[in-house]
């Protein structure tokens, strides 16, 4: 775990406006933590996403929350791996689940964006996970490794490692339903020893696998303890101070 510094996201979701996003900005800023054990990056809707790259500190990341496959054109509603680093935003999250559940995203279309992300310069938050009643079917490990595969079979092994790979149990998203910290590190690790045997030993030590589902302050420290959890995608509780207090649930 040495190997791997510890990752947090802030996803905001479709949340805020100009003044809450700018107390929210402060908060960040004055907020204690050491950058060089922890990479922390923060997603605003798209419309903030300059605005809060230009006002936030230049150790936290700024992220879109999905991009298209393409650089421009006739894609109405949609924005570009290229204009989102040209506004200054580093890291893409694809595949979330709402954007695969609510949005229809297909594991294909997910892969195709993956991969144009990572060939314009952006490094990618990849999000995986279940529904609940596909892990009540014991359908877990055959879902996430589904969702994987579709990636691996579209990248290069190393274009890997501009990837942070997200599980997400969808049933956690929101729900106030975390997982255990021994479930989510059960899939985590299942994650990970696919990661040895399909990509290399290598890549799999260092990837960064990072939980996310109603993560907070009170929970966030037992599943640091996780040996493979190398950080977390934060929703609600990235909205608020206790960010901070996830920020260094590692130390
Ligand atoms: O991207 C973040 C996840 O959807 C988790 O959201 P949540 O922390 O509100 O459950």
């Amino acid at each position: 775990m040495a190997s791997r510094k510890f990752f947090v996201g802030g996803n905001w979701k479709m949340n805020g406006d100009r003044e809450s996003i700018g107390s929210l900005v402060q908060v960040l800023n004055n907020g204690e933590f050491n950058p060089t054990e922890t990479e922390v990056v923060v997603a605003p809707p798209m419309l903030y996403v300059g605005l809060v790259q230009q006002s936030l500190r230049p150790e936290i990341a700024v992220s879109v929350q999905t991009c298209h496959a393409a650089a421009k054109g006739a894609f109405t509603g949609e924005i570009s791996p290229q204009m989102a680093l040209d506004v200054g935003a580093q890291w893409a999250i694809i595949g979330h689940s709402e954007r695969r559940n609510v949005f229809g995203e297909s594991d294909a279309l997910i892969a195709q964006k993956v991969k144009f992300a990572l060939e314009s310069g952006l490094k990618v938050m990849f999000c995986i996970g279940e529904l609940l009643e596909q892990r009540e079917a014991g359908l877990t490990s055959e879902v996430v490794i589904r969702q994987m595969e579709e990636v691996r079979n579209a990248i290069s092994l190393a274009a890997w490692q501009n990837v942070v790979v997200a599980y997400e149990p969808v049933w956690a998203i929101g729900t106030g339903k975390t997982a255990t910290p021994e479930q989510a590190q059960e899939v985590h690790h299942q994650l990970r020893e696919w990661m040895a045997a399909q990509l290399s030993a290598e890549l799999a030590s260092v990837t960064r696998i990072i939980y996310g589902g109603s993560v907070n302050a009170n929970n966030c420290r037992d599943l640091a303890k996780q040996e493979d959890i190398d950080g977390f995608l934060v929703g609600g509780a990235s909205l608020k101070p206790d960010f901070i207090t996830i920020i260094n649930a590692q130390s």
